[in-house]
């Protein structure tokens, strides 16, 4: 085997050539700091990715590692979202997702109505996954050592009611964060079952992250569409696409520009996976006033203005602020 430094210079030729002219001649102070400057602009130098991995990473903005999470662990979450789903338990801050086509239904929902939960930074075993050093691992990896949790999901992807309403459309996470920077970022989603085609696995756009944040909008969905789930407009359906089948404990980790989503779930089985958006302690908030995330920043507010009783003084930013939590190092700007 050749030392890891030269499989690195292999790799970093490799960029060299496939980026010419793309990325900004580097600042004499990145080069000193980063040693390989702006060519591994998406990883950090780190001890526990190969070479491969971090080009796999750098070219295609996911990368997927086979069972990472115990299947204990992934029982215990299992079972914490079931006394959730019972309410067994209250959770503050926790948002409880219904499909559109059973929230809009006449008929009752029961505990398997519930097709998300969001926002479980005060559920200590939920959260654990959030703190899980195996995942943090990895995220050091893309986002350094000071690491915040800022988005926490666990998604229970319905079998479809008949209208697709379970698909989730193509879009980048970058459009709900009013944060940067974009490379400091990263979202870990993890498998809490087969999760294949048959029920709604994830769909990714390779490379897409290295395009820009594009305009997110609801898609005309004959059959309707859950709330917030934008989706890129004027999307492609024709562009290169990988459905990513993955087994329980399996982990793909994932920049916040990739354009993913998820296909119908036609099983008559829940599709449970769990996820937390991490972002750099040294990230830093910026005013979307103006931009394309205008949309969602209307609607995040309305929301919370509804839920809360609240008015103006609730900003964006206010509402990431509050829900974020430092799982290690240092919470510098964020
Ligand atoms: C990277 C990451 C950030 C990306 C994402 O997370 S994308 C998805 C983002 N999703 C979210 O943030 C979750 C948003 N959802 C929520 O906040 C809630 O579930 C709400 C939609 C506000 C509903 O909550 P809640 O008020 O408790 O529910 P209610 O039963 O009282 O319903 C109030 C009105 O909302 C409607 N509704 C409920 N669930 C959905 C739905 N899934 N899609 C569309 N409309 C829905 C419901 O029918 C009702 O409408 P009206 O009867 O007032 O017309
Ligand atoms: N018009 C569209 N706009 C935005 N996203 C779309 C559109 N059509 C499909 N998608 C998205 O593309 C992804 C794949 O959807 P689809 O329902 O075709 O699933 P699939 O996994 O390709 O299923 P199958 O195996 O049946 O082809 C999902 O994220 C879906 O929401
Ligand atoms: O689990 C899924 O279907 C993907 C969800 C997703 O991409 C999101 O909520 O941002
Ligand atoms: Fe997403
Ligand atoms: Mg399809």
């Amino acid at each position: 085997m050749s030392r890891p430094s030269a499989r690195l210079r292999v790799i970093i030729n490799h960029l060299d050539r496939h980026s010419a002219g793309i990325r900004a001649a580097p600042t004499s102070a990145q080069t000193v700091s980063y040693g390989h400057p702006q060519r591994l602009r998406y990883t950090l130098d780190n001890d526990l990715l190969t070479p491969e991995q971090r080009l796999f990473y750098e070219e295609n903005g996911f990368l997927l590692i086979r069972n990472l999470v115990s299947t204990q662990d992934i029982d215990r979450f299992r079972k914490e979202f079931e006394r959730i789903c019972r309410q067994q338990i209250k959770v503050p801050g926790l948002v409880v997702m219904r499909d559109v086509a059973i929230a809009k239904s006449e008929f009752v929902p029961d505990q398997r109505a519930v097709s998300k939960v969001q926002d479980f930074q005060e559920d200590p075993e939920l959260f654990r996954y959030c703190s899980l050093p195996k995942i943090l691992k990895y995220v050091e990896c893309f986002i350094g050592p000071n690491i915040m949790a800022m988005h926490t999901m666990l998604i229970n992807k319905p079998p479809d009611a008949g209208k697709k309403t379970s698909r989730h459309p193509m879009h980048q996470d970058l459009h709900y964060f009013p944060f940067r920077p974009v490379d400091r970022i990263v979202c870990a989603w993890t498998a809490m079952e087969t999760v294949n085609r048959q029920n709604g696995c994830l769909v990714v756009l390779p490379g897409s992250h290295k395009g820009t944040l594009q305009e997110h909008d609801y898609p005309e969905w004959e059959g309707g569409v859950n709330k917030m789930y934008h989706g890129v407009r004027d999307y492609d359906p024709e562009h290169p696409r990988v459905h990513l089948e993955m087994e329980k404990g399996d982990t793909v980790f994932f920049h916040p520009l990739l354009i993913h989503g998820s296909g119908m779930n036609q099983t008559p089985g829940f599709r449970k996976a769990i996820s937390c958006h991490y972002a750099s302690g040294d990230c830093y908030y910026i005013d979307v006033k103006g931009t394309t995330q205008e949309n969602i920043e209307k609607e995040v507010k309305e929301i919370v203005a509804r839920r809360h009783g609240v008015g103006d003084e609730v900003t964006f930013k206010d509402t990431w602020e509050i829900r974020g939590r430092l799982v290690q190092g240092e919470r510098i700007s964020m």
